[in-house]
């Protein structure tokens, strides 16, 4: 999918959102466990409920490894289910990869030709050798780490050079020379607030993947209001904040409730924002 069309989509739904499926055994409710894969039912019943309200999914591959083979499984059967029944959606496998070239060719291989996602979030760290494997697939999109929602992110990524360049600053400068604007986009979290003004001189045109709202207390006005470009460019993740609104049986129709309460935001941030 091409900005264009992923464009196309934000303005059919009216809508950025990315429902990040985080799901967590110990966190869904107590009457999925019964089921043989209780994971991909849950998923199933998130996917169903919030599929009208929104245009992408991260499935946060952490959640399914840690459960071995199952979780792979499940973290398959959830892509193609995402595939088969709403193939208008973007699916972002959340890794957070990058090692040596020969390794970094397997994860790409792994994630772009098996799991058959469009995009891979990515580690800017090991430098442009270990991102280039993921960009060998011109149909697939890098998600690189710039500047992140947790507090760590001032350890590294907003300190400065000896010339004041901060560390986010200069990943998004040379990464930019590594591949076009329909191939790479960027983390940043909306923990940031304004920095989306100084994220936004550097790559104006770029889509950035922005978790952090909800959970994590970010500001989706402040992320429109410094971090909108002409064609959105924004894919706003929730995770916990719609997958466990409720955990009695009623989950699904909580999550429901709240991606459509995001979207009515998002919406309005679209009429305020885009093209001002
Ligand atoms: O790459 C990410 O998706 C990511 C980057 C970042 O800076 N902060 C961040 O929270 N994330 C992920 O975004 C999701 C946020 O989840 P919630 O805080 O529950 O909405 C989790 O899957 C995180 O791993």
């Amino acid at each position: 999918m091409n900005k264009q069309q992923l464009f196309q989509h934000i303005q059919k739904k009216q809508s950025f959102l990315c429902v990040g499926l985080d799901s967590d055994l110990k966190k869904i409710p107590d009457h999925l466990l019964e089921n043989d894969d209780p994971l991909y039912a849950f998923n199933k019943a998130i996917i169903d409920a919030t599929a009208p309200y929104c245009v992408a999914y991260k499935p946060n591959v952490a959640f399914y490894e840690a459960l071995g083979d199952k979780g792979w499984m499940t973290f398959e059967k959830t892509v193609a289910y995402i595939r088969q029944r709403y193939p208008d959606q973007f699916i972002i496998a959340d890794a957070k990869r990058g090692d040596i070239g020969n390794t970094g060719e397997m994860y790409a291989r792994f994630y772009f030709n098996d799991m058959k996602v469009d995009a891979v979030t990515v580690s800017p760290y090991m430098g442009e050798d270990s991102v280039k494997p993921f960009l060998l697939y011109p149909q697939h999109h890098v998600v690189l780490l710039a500047l992140t929602s947790n507090k760590g992110a001032q350890d590294f990524q907003l300190t400065e050079d000896c010339n004041g360049e901060r560390l986010f600053e200069k990943v998004l400068r040379i990464s930019q020379t590594w591949a076009s604007d329909e191939q790479m986009m960027y983390v940043v979290g909306a923990t940031q607030g304004h920095l989306f003004e100084d994220v936004r001189k550097i790559v104006p045109h770029h889509f950035l993947l922005v978790p952090g709202i909800g959970a994590q207390g970010g500001s989706l006005e402040e992320v429109c209001k410094y971090g909108m470009n002409s064609l959105c460019g924004l894919l706003v993740n929730s995770s916990r904040a719609i997958l466990y609104a409720d955990s009695s049986e009623d989950f699904a129709d909580a999550a429901h409730d709240e991606a459509k309460k995001l979207q009515l935001q998002m919406a309005d941030m679209l009429t305020k924002y885009l093209n001002k």
